[in-house]
Parts: structure tokens; C-alpha cells; sequence
């Protein structure tokens, strides 16, 4: 499933961390939700953010994009790089890195158009397409890479409501590919998602970590092993312990990770 576009090619560079995190703590008006985490999140692969209900996932996934920008009360301290540049750089526009840093959601949340505009959208408004025969080669290769073009290439001119719960994911996950994103953040992307939709995702995924760096949190342990090759455990706004998924699953140092990989708590 190889493109040629460049418009959806990840210009990510495969050696060093893709996105570093020094020192940042995030404040919910007087609440502290994170404190100090520092990691290093390597290109083309997948890290899983897991830890118990409330412990800050969420909220890191969230300071990766900015998307706590949006939130009045949240102020976020600390440093945050993508290959070297510093996200928080007050002369770095937001919307352009959430171009670059593309998010899909928990709930599948398709525009109420079709499903060539959904994928369109973002091309067009960042002028990627210069015109509709480009912009048709994007839509067609983003469906590809999502995985759904050869469901939908009949009725792209269909609603993509109309699409079953699984096909609505892939289509924001086709959505967030159209506009060249070097990082995919996901946030518990197959936690409304039958079994057989959610194996889709993460074949998905894991095609997707050839050419991204993917991040997503997730509930589920058996997920975070599946489709994960290194694992941050969080615990009430602490980074406890990152490393390798299969030796944060097997053998983790801390006893707080222990406690949460045997179901002791969480
Ligand atoms: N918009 C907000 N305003 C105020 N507090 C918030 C907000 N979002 C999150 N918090 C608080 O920050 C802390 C971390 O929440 P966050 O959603 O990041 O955790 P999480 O690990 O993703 O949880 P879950 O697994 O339940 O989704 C929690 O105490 C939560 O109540």
C-alpha cells in the first residue's frame, strides 16, 4: 500500500525521538493532573499510554497537539519537542500542528458529509491539493492507507454517518492520514468498537506504524500488547514506568505497574 503522493507521506526521519517531553506538568485550574513526565517517544512505531481511570493519560495525549489550548482553566509548563522544535513555541500556529499531529477520538466523529468530503476537508483548507484531480488521488490514497477505500470507492458520495461504527473510525482515521501528519494520536480509538471492528483497527494500526509515530492510549492491556512495541504506565499524574511493551508486561520494575498489570488495582 505504498503512495507516491507526497502529501501523504510522512516526512518523519527514522532515527533519534520523534517527540521528546522534558519536565511538563499540567494544571486543571489549581489541580495539578500531570507532574514532571519526561519520555521519549520514537518515529515509526507505537507507544501505549495506560494507567487507571483519571491518572493523566488523556491529558498527555492532549499537551502532544495542544489540544489543552482549548481548555480555559488548563495551563500546561515543561517542554515539548517534535524532531527538535519546541510545540509550544508561542510563534507556532496550532492549527498547522494539529495538521502535523493528527488525533482520532474515542468516538467515531465523521462530519455530517460525505465521504469524499470528509477526507477532502483538511487537504483543501491547508491548500494541499492544487486541483480536483490531485485532491480525488488524495482522497483515494488516504482511504487506502486507512484501509477502507475498497468498501466505500462505490458510494464516496454518501453520508459518513452512514457507515457501520468501524468504517466511521477508519474514516477519521483516513481523515486525520489526508493531511500528511507525522504523528497519530489516538485516545482509546476502539473503546466503542465491536471485536471484529476493533481487529480491523489494529491491523490498521499496524500497518499505519510503518510510516507514523502513533500514540494511543488505551484501557485495554491485551490491546497495548497487541499493537504496542513500547509502553508508558501512568499512576495519579505520574509516568511510573516506560519501556518495552513486553518487558513492562513480563517483567516491570515497579511495584505499582505490577500491582496494575496483575489487576491489584485500576
Ligand atoms: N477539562 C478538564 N477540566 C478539569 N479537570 C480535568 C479535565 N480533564 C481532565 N481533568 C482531570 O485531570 C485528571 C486526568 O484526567 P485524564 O482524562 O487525563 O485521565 P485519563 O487517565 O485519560 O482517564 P480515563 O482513562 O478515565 O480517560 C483527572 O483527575 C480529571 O478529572
Amino acid at each position: 500500500m505504498e503512495t507516491t503522493s507526497a502529501t501523504v507521506q510522512s516526512s518523519a526521519n527514522a532515527t533519534g525521538p520523534k517527540i521528546l517531553a522534558k519536565d511538563v506538568n499540567v494544571f486543571y485550574g489549581e489541580k495539578q493532573a500531570l507532574k514532571d513526565i519526561n519520555v521519549n517517544i520514537p518515529d515509526r512505531g507505537v507507544m501505549a499510554f495506560i494507567g487507571p481511570s483519571g491518572c493523566g493519560k488523556s491529558t498527555f495525549l492532549r499537551c502532544i497537539n495542544r489540544m489543552n489550548d482549548t481548555i480555559a482553566a488548563c495551563r500546561v509548563t515543561g517542554k515539548i519537542t517534535i524532531e527538535g522544535e519546541d510545540i509550544y513555541d508561542p510563534s507556532l500556529d496550532p492549527v498547522l500542528l494539529r495538521a502535523r499531529v493528527g488525533m482520532v477520538f474515542q468516538k467515531p466523529n465523521p462530519f455530517p458529509k460525505s465521504i469524499y468530503e470528509n477526507v477532502a476537508y483538511g487537504p483543501r483548507i491547508h491548500g494541499l491539493a492544487a486541483n480536483k484531480a490531485e485532491l480525488d488521488d488524495i482522497v483515494a490514497k488516504s482511504l487506502e492507507r486507512a484501509g477502507l477505500w475498497k468498501e466505500v470507492r462505490d458510494r464516496l458520495n454518501d453520508p459518513g454517518t452512514g457507515l457501520s461504527g468501524g468504517q466511521q473510525q477508519r474514516l477519521c482515521i483516513a481523515r486525520a492520514v489526508a493531511v500528511g501528519p507525522e504523528v497519530i494520536l489516538m485516545d482509546e480509538p476502539c473503546s466503542a468498537l465491536d471485536p471484529i471492528a476493533t481487529a480491523k483497527v489494529e491491523e490498521l494500526i499496524d500497518e499505519l506504524k510503518r510510516n507514523y509515530c502513533i500514540v494511543i492510549v488505551t484501557h485495554s492491556m491485551q490491546q497495548a500488547a497487541r499493537v504496542s512495541q513500547r509502553t508508558a504506565f501512568f499512576h495519579l499524574g505520574i509516568l511510573v514506568e516506560e519501556g518495552e511493551t513486553n518487558e513492562i508486561f513480563t517483567n516491570p520494575q515497579d511495584q505499582r505497574t505490577q500491582d496494575y498489570i496483575t489487576g491489584r488495582f485500576g
